[in-house]
């Protein structure tokens, strides 16, 4: 068992969202670390050894307060997920709830903020190639969720004010996995069980960033420990990703297949499956008085699946010293020995 470094003083910090799939991940590389960390989250965690966990709403700042005491930096990384399809949820926690966590940090005394936020705040659907971070924010983002991230990052990045010595970064990763995501690859074996998995959309060379969450979590210690006033990162995104752009299919394939179930091998074209993806959503808006029915194959994860969206991490490597701890090859292979109750047949 490995054993942890005691905490010193300037060590103290929050994780907000510290609960939830990333958090967990980055607590337990902190605590390695030798900081001391708390925890704010809505969700209850499983006890670690070293943290005080503070269980609440991030919208409520009294509630946030005593997570922050006697701490100098805070990471965020809390958020409603994106499949729950809840705008008024997404606003009143990733807008209002992000303004309080900024207002609970002045209140506190936090002198540094580090901020999770998505490399899709500047993808509208349509290809991104080695995107850099000068890329424009998305006019029409490809959902409500990301609209809200994008609100959430200028927040965040706006309130950097080395006067009041307040200092702000964002971190921008894209399709984290890794043990315990509870997105990517149960959607991927739910919809293999459902016998829906047996279509590549487009030629299947588009290529995609896919992130191991523990590249993530180094990208975010990292900026933490270079964020100071005289560094060029304050108030600036960088995105972080494994550098490895993959194709869309091959990974999926490789997740399906390392878990016992066929690789897609029958090609439709893009233009074809997006269509019917809009034609199914508008008919599940038309009826959704009647009956509530949600497919599978939404436009949003049509644009997903079937367009180029890989960025370039140059900046995180000039500024933060970054370069990904893990290769694609063994966060797969990690990924899928975590999972051993979705193999075929288990
Ligand atoms: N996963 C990915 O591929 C990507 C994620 N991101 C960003 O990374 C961050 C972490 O994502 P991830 O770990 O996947 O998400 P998770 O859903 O696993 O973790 C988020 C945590 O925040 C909690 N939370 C939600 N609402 C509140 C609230 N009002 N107050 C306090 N806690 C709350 C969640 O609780 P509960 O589960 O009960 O809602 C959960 O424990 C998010 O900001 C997300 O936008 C960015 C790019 C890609
Ligand atoms: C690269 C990236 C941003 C990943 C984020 C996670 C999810 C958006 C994906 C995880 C599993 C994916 C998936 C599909 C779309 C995108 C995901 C939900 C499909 C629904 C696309 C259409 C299919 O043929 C089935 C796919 C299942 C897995």
């Amino acid at each position: 068992m490995a054993t942890r470094i005691r905490p010193q003083s300037n060590k103290r910090c929050a994780v907000i969202g510290g609960s939830g799939f990333l958090g967990r991940h980055l607590v337990e590389k902190l605590l390695d670390r030798g900081y001391s960390v708390s925890v704010f989250d809505i969700r209850q965690s499983s006890e670690l050894p070293g943290v005080s966990f503070h269980q609440g709403d991030l919208c409520d700042q009294q509630a946030l307060l005593p997570a922050l005491k006697d701490v100098s930096l805070v990471f965020h990384c809390a958020s409603p997920a994106p499949a729950s399809d809840d705008r008024a949820l997404f606003e009143r926690v990733n807008i209002q709830g992000t303004q309080t966590v900024l207002r609970a940090c002045m209140e506190a005394g936090v002198q540094k903020l580090v901020l999770t936020s998505s490399a899709s705040v500047v993808f509208e659907g349509t290809d991104i190639k080695n995107g850099r971070e000068d890329l424009p924010y998305a006019k029409k983002p490809i959902d409500y969720y990301t609209q809200t991230k994008i609100v959430q990052e200028k927040l965040v990045l706006e309130a950097c004010d080395k006067q009041k010595g307040f200092l702000t970064v964002a971190i921008r990763p894209h399709g984290i996995f890794g043990p315990g995501d509870p997105q990517l690859v149960p959607i991927l074996v739910d919809t293999a069980r459902r016998g829906k998995m047996k279509v590549i959309i487009g030629d299947g060379s588009n290529l995609v960033d896919f992130t191991f969450v523990e590249n993530v979590v180094h990208g975010h210690i990292l900026a933490a420990e270079r964020l100071r006033p005289d560094s060029p990162i304050c108030g600036k995104p960088y995105h972080i990703t494994n550098d490895e752009p993959v194709r869309f299919w091959d990974f999926m394939s490789e997740v399906l297949v390392g878990l016992g179930y066929a690789a897609p091998r029958y090609h439709l074209p893009y233009a074809l499956v997006y269509g019917l993806a809009l034609l199914l959503w508008l008919l599940s808006l038309i009826l959704r008085p009647l009956i509530s029915f949600k497919p599978t194959f939404t436009p949003m994860r049509v644009a997903l699946a079937g367009t180029h969206h890989y960025y370039s991490c140059e900046r995180a490597k000039e500024d933060l010293g970054y370069k990904p701890v893990v290769s694609l090859k063994e966060g797969i292979e990690r990924t899928v020995k975590s999972y051993p109750h979705l193999r075929h047949g288990a």
